[in-house]
């Protein structure tokens, strides 16, 4: 099922690359983030070293990939980009990074799905610079150290957790970038207009941001939507009232839930009475799969006190009932008095 609200990447973000930021200084919000790596990029420019390894985790859309291009670009650096799944063997890796030029930036997205004989690779390559190939088969096979340019690994995951201890602690950054406020993102959207040659209005703006789960890339895509409807209902102007009736046929409601989001927290209200209900069967209940529900729609929902995980599965809070004019059910424990 493809929503285009989804914050996961679809074939309309090839549109998104004009609408990438190239420069910390134009990189909005983040602000934690971007003041460690400013840092750490001036220092290692300061001293003519590579900068030490990064890893960048955080929910999809957020900014990671869009990150790692401005590290090689203010460090002045070519970006080699590849991704976790893509490298099959560790010959793959290594071809990369015997390929690489003194302090470029290797990009590995996804890097929890490396595969443990390609991880392995890794380890002495971010540590000493260095790559053991093993030439030969059998009895007869040998191993060979290869000298590697210092190079910078930029690793991003959505789920840091799922990274083996050796791999996270090879890296000297490790950033967690956090979902984007209503000012923030209503900053991107108006960005994104003037690009697109769109005119919004501020509270046009600000409607968009309020909606789009703080996450740029949903902020992004509502604009090329309510674009559409401005151009052919409205006078191509995107004001608040405008926003409001595309988004709303969008079924997008006032928090920026979509029909995801709402089969999620009705699922557990309604038929497994707020939980504990766990992941699986949520999952199989709205035929959607579990990782993309837990990467995906959870930390939204979670961060914004609508959902609960605990050891026992996910708990819809009273945030979620009133949300949707239900009345929540006394906790379990009942009132003392
Ligand atoms: N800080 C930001 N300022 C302005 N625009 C941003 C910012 N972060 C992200 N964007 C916009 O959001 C889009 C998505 O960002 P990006 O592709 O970097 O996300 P991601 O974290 O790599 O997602 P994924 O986990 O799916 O790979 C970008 O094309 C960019 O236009
Ligand atoms: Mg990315």
């Amino acid at each position: 099922m493809t929503r285009f609200i989804s914050a996961e990447r679809s074939e309309d973000d090839l549109l998104e690359a004009s609408l990438r930021p190239r420069a910390l200084a134009d990189y909005v919000g983040q602000e934690k983030a971007k003041g460690n790596l400013g840092l750490f990029i001036d220092a290692a420019r300061g001293r003519g070293e590579a900068l030490d390894h990064v890893l960048l985790y955080g929910p999809p859309g957020l900014g990671k990939t869009t990150l790692a291009n401005i590290i090689a670009c203010e460090m002045g650096v070519n970006i080699k980009s590849t991704s976790g799944p893509v490298i099959e063997r560790p010959g793959d890796l290594a071809a990369i990074l015997t390929n690489l030029e003194p302090h470029d930036v290797l990009f590995i997205d996804e890097i929890h799905r490396l595969s443990h004989v390609v991880e392995e690779i890794l380890y002495p390559a971010m540590e000493d610079f260095q790559l053991d190939i093993i030439i030969g088969q059998g009895p007869s096979a040998r191993t060979i150290k290869l000298d590697l340019p210092k190079f910078t690994l930029v690793g991003a995951t959505t789920r840091a957790g799922l990274l083996s201890s050796p791999l996270r602690d090879r890296f000297g950054v490790i950033s967690r970038l956090e979902f984007y406020t209503h000012d923030e993102l209503a900053f991107i959207i108006t960005r994104s207009a003037r690009i697109f040659g769109m005119e919004i209005a501020p509270d046009g703006a600000l409607e968009l941001a309020r909606r789009s789960r703080g996450t740029p890339r949903i902020a992004n895509r509502l604009l090329r939507r309510v674009r559409d409807f401005a151009q052919v209902r409205a006078d191509g102007v995107i004001t608040r009232a405008v926003a409001d009736q595309a988004l709303a046929l969008l079924e997008i409601d006032d928090m920026g839930f979509d029909t995801m989001d709402r089969a999620i927290l009705l699922t557990i209200i309604d038929k497994f009475g707020g939980g504990p209900v766990g992941l699986d069967t949520i999952a199989a209940a709205i035929s959607e799969e579990s990782d993309t529900i837990e990467d995906v729609y959870e930390p939204f929902l979670i961060q914004n006190g609508f959902l609960n995980r605990t050891p026992r599965g996910r708990v819809a809070t009273a945030a979620a009932y009133h949300h949707f004019g239900r009345v929540a059910p006394e906790p379990p424990q009942g009132r003392l008095f």
